[in-house]
């Protein structure tokens, strides 16, 4: 057995899958063997969800069953929203309001109690999670401001009804189709750090719920789904300072700082995703008459580009837009959960069909044969 230690574990290649390809170098990612490019702003994430988890694009009658059933789960228990109520009394960050409330789902689970492998009771739990976080985030967000939770719309899909319950308005179709595509393009991305937990807490034969627990609090981090957020404070904090952005950028970098929404362990070109996010961003800016944002957002990639040899990942764009769609900033990594909680149970899913348990080793590096002293002589 080797020790070589590989860092991060980057480059190995510890399972197979059939659910994302990406090639790093070319800049491309399918979902299923299908481009993004093809489907991202033709197909619903409701029919991405679909194609995850079932491997083939729905029919227009399993569509319309799936979509149903998805709408008919989005419920809370009172309980859960009681304690939705108390967290956001607390103030509490939405990421962790999002784990601790997802993780209380499973004791109101009618199949909790099922063989964590059943394929079947998997696929109708990985329904009830999915339709319900999207009601979990709309609650909390509208009781930390002192208003009413709004009840979800059975007639609207999966990006509508979030957007309807955040607003307590009937969103216009330029916005459901724009998030609607950033749910699309943030389903599912191989092997990410989020993935891989979910993938580790289940290759114990722990239950659905638990992974995607565990995903959740590892999609928080800055380092991953929490960048999106930081990329908006980066522009925030460009505007308030009153400097050109190319000189706000340059001082950044010169500091040493990690500038968020750049980089990436597996592209060494420009993330696919961030190419249409981005004209998302740019057309939004256009429609309200303030390219403000998607232009700083140019000039870093720009200097980024220039002097580091770094491109944007999916974090860059997303951030301008949803900031220029009203949402607040602290919601964009809690968004970006709503949306891989699929490819995290499409993994979940696949995993469970050959499960090996996950248990690498640690070079041990440390003292040995040292002699124990009892506390009464220390
Ligand atoms: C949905 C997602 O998770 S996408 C990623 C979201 N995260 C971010 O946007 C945070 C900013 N980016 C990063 O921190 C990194 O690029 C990561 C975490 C995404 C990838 O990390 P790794 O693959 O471990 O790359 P690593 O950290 O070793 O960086 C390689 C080199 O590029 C530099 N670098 C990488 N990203 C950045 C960045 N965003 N800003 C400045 N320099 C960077 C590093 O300093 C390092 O330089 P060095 O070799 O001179 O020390
Ligand atoms: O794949 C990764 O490491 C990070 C990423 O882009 C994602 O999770 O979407």
């Amino acid at each position: 057995m080797s020790d070589e230690v590989k860092r991060g574990l980057e480059g190995v290649v510890v399972s197979e899958s059939r659910l994302s390809y990406i090639d790093g170098d070319a800049g491309e990612l399918g979902y299923r063997g299908y481009a993004i490019e093809d489907f991202a702003r033709r197909a619903s994430y409701e029919e991405v969800l679909s194609l995850l988890w079932n491997g083939e694009w729905p029919t227009r009658s399993e569509h319309d069953a799936f979509v149903a059933r998805l709408a008919d789960q989005r419920d809370l228990d009172p309980d859960v929203y009681d304690l939705i109520a108390n967290l956001a009394e607390r103030d509490v960050d939405p990421m962790a309001m999002l784990r601790t409330v997802l993780s209380s789902l499973s004791a109101y689970d009618e199949d909790a109690g099922a063989a964590p492998d059943d394929r079947e009771t998997n696929l109708a739990k990985g329904c009830r999670i999915t339709a319900k976080l999207p009601t979990i985030l709309a609650a909390f967000a509208r009781l930390r401001d002192g208003d009413d939770p709004v009840d979800p719309r059975a007639d609207l899909g999966h990006a509508a009804n979030f957007l309807y319950m955040l607003n307590d308005e009937e969103p216009d179709d330029v916005a459901v189709e724009t998030f609607d595509t950033a749910l699309v393009l943030h389903a599912d991305h191989g092997l990410n750090a989020s993935t891989f937990s979910a993938l580790v807490t289940t290759s114990t034969m722990s239950d659905l719920h638990s992974g995607v627990t565990s995903a959740v609090g590892t999609l928080a981090g800055p380092l991953h789904g929490g960048a999106n957020q930081n990329v908006m404070r980066m522009l925030q904090e460009i505007d308030d300072s009153g400097k050109a952005p190319r000189e706000w950028i340059e001082d950044a970098v010169d500091a040493g700082e990690r500038v968020p929404g750049f980089g990436h362990r597996v592209y060494n070109v420009r993330d696919p995703r961030a190419a249409i996010l981005e004209t998302y961003s740019e057309q939004l800016g256009e429609t309200v008459g303030d390219p403000r944002w998607y232009d700083y957002s140019v000039t870093i990639e720009e200097y980024m580009a220039e002097t580091k040899g770094l491109a944007p990942n999916v974090d860059f764009y997303s951030a301008s837009m949803y900031y220029q769609m009203g949402i607040p900033v602290d919601l964009y990594t809690p968004i970006f959960a709503l949306s891989r909680v699929g490819g995290w149970i499409a993994h979940m899913l696949e995993q469970y069909e050959d499960s090996r348990l996950i248990r690498p080793r640690a070079h041990y590096v440390g003292d040995r044969d040292r002699e124990f002293v009892p506390i009464e002589e220390r």
